[in-house]
């Protein structure tokens, strides 16, 4: 009961505080009588109205709130009737509780009862007082409660709304820092910008201060520019004469240019046309030259008519002189004769005069007188008959003199002629010349845009005394119109099947060593203008290689292309040195027999004191360096400066195979032979190089070992042929399927050539083929090969040239030897 009073009295402490305060407030001085009203019974008086009000609690003496009687009826309505009597005081309830049950003696047990049991009365009206206190206490803290609860609901409320806002808050916070971040990013950048600004302006005012100064200084230089400007005024406006002239130069240039690349896509028609063009312009020069030789012709005859009509003059005028001489003469007499009859009449009439004179005298003097008259008669006949012949030789040379003038002048007519013919043709021969020009171009255009080796296709003519049977006939037949035309080729079989090939070109067995030499003869040029060429001949035994490599030097006719090449080669390079080009040429040859080289430039002697090479096991190694040159080493490289001292190097050559032959009993065409000419070219004028390579390859018979029926050396050796040959093949399929590995190790001769199937150099393939019905299935075989190689591309061709100073330390490929034989 006490514990609970003391809660009711810790909960209410704050309300009792407040009235204390109130208490405080109203004066202190003042006896609580006045301020809270006791009844007379010194019990608090209670409110009508209010339910509860302010009271001092009897436990404390403190004011509390009293409970309406009403409220105490609610709690306990049993107490009622007590409450409504009893209204005990602090002091009271203090001296209640400290009353002490003592009797009237110690004995008085009865007095002891009634006090205590009046004691408990009192107690009791305490205790519902307290009950009522409580039990106002218990509604007020209900009411408090509930107003707590409302007030926690309305705070949990508020509380989520705060929340909700302040998430909303955080969510702007969030969005407010993340754009005070952007902000301060870019504050950062526009102070970043700023101080770049600031810098560049800074730098921009020193360049501006560099420059005021400069400016100062440049003024001061500008004046005295001006005074140059003038004069550079007038430079320049030649200057600008020139580059209008250069610019329309250009402008044609480019016109030229653009031409040209148009010329260059439709370069084979060009070509063709070039060509056709060519065949014309070479007719109309050959007529040219006809009417010209005719016109010569002419002129020399009218100069010799001329001449003679020159001679006839002097010798009419001579004559004319002569008569004009004679006639002078015949005046002369005739005056003598007439001054001698004047004189002898002048005496005849003295004589009659003076009569004294002889009759016999006079008659003389008659007679001689008739004499003289005589001949005066004969004299004036003949000085007639001369006048006569002079009027007709004076009109004879008027008549020359006209013919003469005649002649002179259509002398000068035929004269103007010729030079207008000659005018032509040097005309025909300059278009020509650029046709010439043009036609390379393209040709080496198109044969860099081709890419490939090129491929040509020759049939030799069936043999009446060589291997062919004279019964045998042709298998080879050539389309005759269409595309194919000039290209195609056809083997047939007996039983009619037909295999049809196509090639950059197709030689019947008609075409001469000079036809086939005009096809290539561009190509061998180009070695000249720095590029690396390689022509090969590759076919079965006795198809024709060796004739169209090499056929018979000493025969102009049947000359092959070696020596055609060459001779076209030093013939050019003597022409180049108009324009200042000074070349140098080695020449080298070597064979490869059964997988090894033979240098076949050795001199035969020095050959037989060290022996053959390959019976000495002297090692040739072939090495190709960073620029794509190919050096075999312990190779004779002789320098040559014309055709002739290379035909003594073929024959000594051909010898040396002989010599091998003999040493090794074999057929010299059973190895490869490879000829090369490394060509070095330098302009005096421009300082340009160019390094220029011909290879003339003519390889060993390709051959079926069931048909050669080959057996021991001879065996070994096709099969070493047929090695080379297929490793040839297969370089040539890798390089057409674009293989990242292409074995050109596998075999000498790959290994040799690389450089020239393995990208920039200028390739071209002879195929020869017998056409005899034997040799059919070779043919086919070598026709097959010839179609797979066609379609290989290899790349661009490329031309080696520098300018001298830049290659001033790259030495020559290989060791010269000096010619001492
Ligand atoms: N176009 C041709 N015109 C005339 N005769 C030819 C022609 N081609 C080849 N011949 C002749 O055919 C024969 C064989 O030719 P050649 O020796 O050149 O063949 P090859 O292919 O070089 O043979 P091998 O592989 O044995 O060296 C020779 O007598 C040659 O003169």
């Amino acid at each position: 009961m006490m514990k609970r009073g003391s809660t009711l009295q810790q909960r209410t402490g704050r309300d009792t505080r407040s009235s204390k305060q109130q208490k405080e407030n109203e004066g202190l001085g003042q006896p609580p009588e006045k301020k809270t009203k006791f009844n007379s019974s010194g019990a608090c008086p209670i409110a009508s109205t209010d339910q509860s009000r302010d009271v001092l609690c009897p436990s404390n003496g403190q004011t509390e709130t009293c409970v309406s009687q009403q409220a105490v009826s609610e709690q306990a309505p049993n107490l009622k009737a007590e409450v409504d009597d009893v209204k005990m005081t602090k002091e009271q309830v203090e001296a209640l509780l400290n009353t002490k049950i003592l009797g009237k003696s110690k004995f008085d047990l009865k007095g002891k009862n009634e006090q205590m049991m009046d004691y408990i009365k009192q107690l009791r009206v305490c205790i519902r007082q307290f009950l009522q206190v409580e039990q106002a206490y218990i509604t007020q803290l209900q009411d408090l409660e509930n107003r707590f609860q409302e007030e926690k609901h309305r705070w949990e409320a508020s509380d989520a709304a705060k929340n909700d806002e302040n998430a909303q808050l955080s969510k702007d916070l969030s969005g407010y820092r993340d754009r005070c971040a952007t902000l301060e990013r870019e504050l950062a950048d526009a102070e970043e910008q700023k101080r770049a600004l600031h810098i560049t302006h800074e730098e921009d005012l020193n360049a501006l201060e560099a420059s005021r100064s400069t400016c100062l200084k440049l003024s001061s230089e500008v004046e005295k520019l001006k005074l140059d400007i003038k004069a550079t005024e007038d430079k320049v406006r030649s200057l600008q004469d020139i580059n209008k002239r250069l610019s329309e130069y250009n402008t044609s240039l480019q016109d030229y240019n653009s031409k040209l690349q148009n010329d260059a896509s439709s370069a084979a028609q060009e070509n063709s046309k070039t060509q056709q063009e060519k065949i014309a312009i070479l007719e109309t020069l050959s007529t040219i030259r006809g009417s010209a030789a005719a016109l010569q012709a002419q002129l020399d005859s009218a100069k010799l008519s001329a001449e003679e009509d020159c001679k006839q003059k002097t010798a009419l005028l001579n004559e004319l002189e002569r008569l004009r001489a004679e006639l002078q003469q015949c005046n002369d007499e005739k005056q003598q004769y007439q001054s001698q009859i004047q004189s002898l009449k002048d005496e005849n009439s003295r004589f009659r005069e003076f009569t004294g004179r002889s009759a016999s005298e006079l008659e003389c003097v008659t007679n001689k007188a008739v004499a003289l008259e005589e001949s005066h008669h004969i004299q004036a006949e003949q000085i007639k008959l001369l006048t006569n012949q002079l009027d007709a030789a004076t009109m004879k040379v008027q008549a020359l003199e006209c013919s003469m003038e005649l002649q002179k002048k259509t002398e000068l007519d035929y004269a103007e002629k010729v030079t207008e013919l000659q005018q032509k043709l040097s005309e025909a021969e300059q278009r020509l010349n650029e046709g010439e020009v043009i036609r390379r171009k393209l040709h080496n255009t198109i044969q860099e845009l081709k890419g490939n080796i090129r491929v040509f296709c020759r049939v030799r003519p069936l043999l009446v005394d060589g291997e062919d049977t004279e019964q045998s006939q042709s298998v080879v037949q050539y389309p005759q119109f269409g595309e194919l035309f000039g290209r195609g080729i056809d083997l047939v079989q007996a039983d009619g099947q037909k295999y049809t090939f196509s090639f950059d070109k197709v030689f019947g067995p008609e075409t001469t060593q000079e036809n086939i030499f005009e096809e290539i003869s561009q190509l061998v040029q180009s070695a000249l203008d720095g590029y690396k060429v390689c022509i090969f001949a590759y076919g079965q035994t006795g198809s024709g290689k060796t004739y169209t490599m090499l056929g018979q030097p000493d025969q102009q006719a049947h000359k092959g292309l070696i020596p055609r090449s060459l001779e076209q080669i030093f013939k050019s390079s003597q022409a180049l040195q108009n324009q200042g080009w000074r070349f140098t040429m080695q020449a080298s040859m070597l064979e490869i027999y059964n997988e090894t080289i033979r240098d076949l430039l050795i001199p035969p002697k020095a050959d037989l004191q060290k022996g053959d090479a390959a019976s000495t096991g002297k090692q040739h190694n072939i090495k190709h360096d960073n620029l794509g040159h190919t050096q075999v080493s312990e190779l004779t490289l002789v320098e040559v400066t014309s055709w002739k001292e290379v035909s003594g190097l073929l024959r000594q050559a051909a010898q040396s195979r002989s010599v091998g032959k003999t040493a090794m009993n074999e057929q010299s065409s059973r190895s490869h032979c490879v000829f090369t000419l490394r060509i070095s070219g330098v302009n005096e004028s421009t300082e340009q190089q160019v390094h220029g390579v011909l290879n003339l390859v003519d390889l060993a018979g390709s051959e079926r070992l069931s048909r050669s029926g080959a057996t021991g050396d001879r065996l070994k050796e096709t099969q070493a042929i047929n090695k080379s040959l297929s490793c040839l093949g297969d370089v040539i399929l890798a390089i057409a399927n674009k293989e990242q590995h292409v074995p050109y190790r596998n075999s000498k001769l790959t290994y040799l050539l690389q450089p020239c199937l393995g990208g920039d150099s200028k390739t071209l393939m002879f195929v020869n083929i017998a056409p005899d019905s034997k040799s059919l299935h070779e043919s086919l075989c070598s026709l097959r090969f010839a179609a797979k190689v066609n379609a290989c591309e290899i790349g661009v061709a490329r031309r080696t040239t520098s300018s001298r100073a830049a290659s001033a330390s790259v030495s020559a490929a290989g060791d010269v030897v000096p010619r001492t034989h």
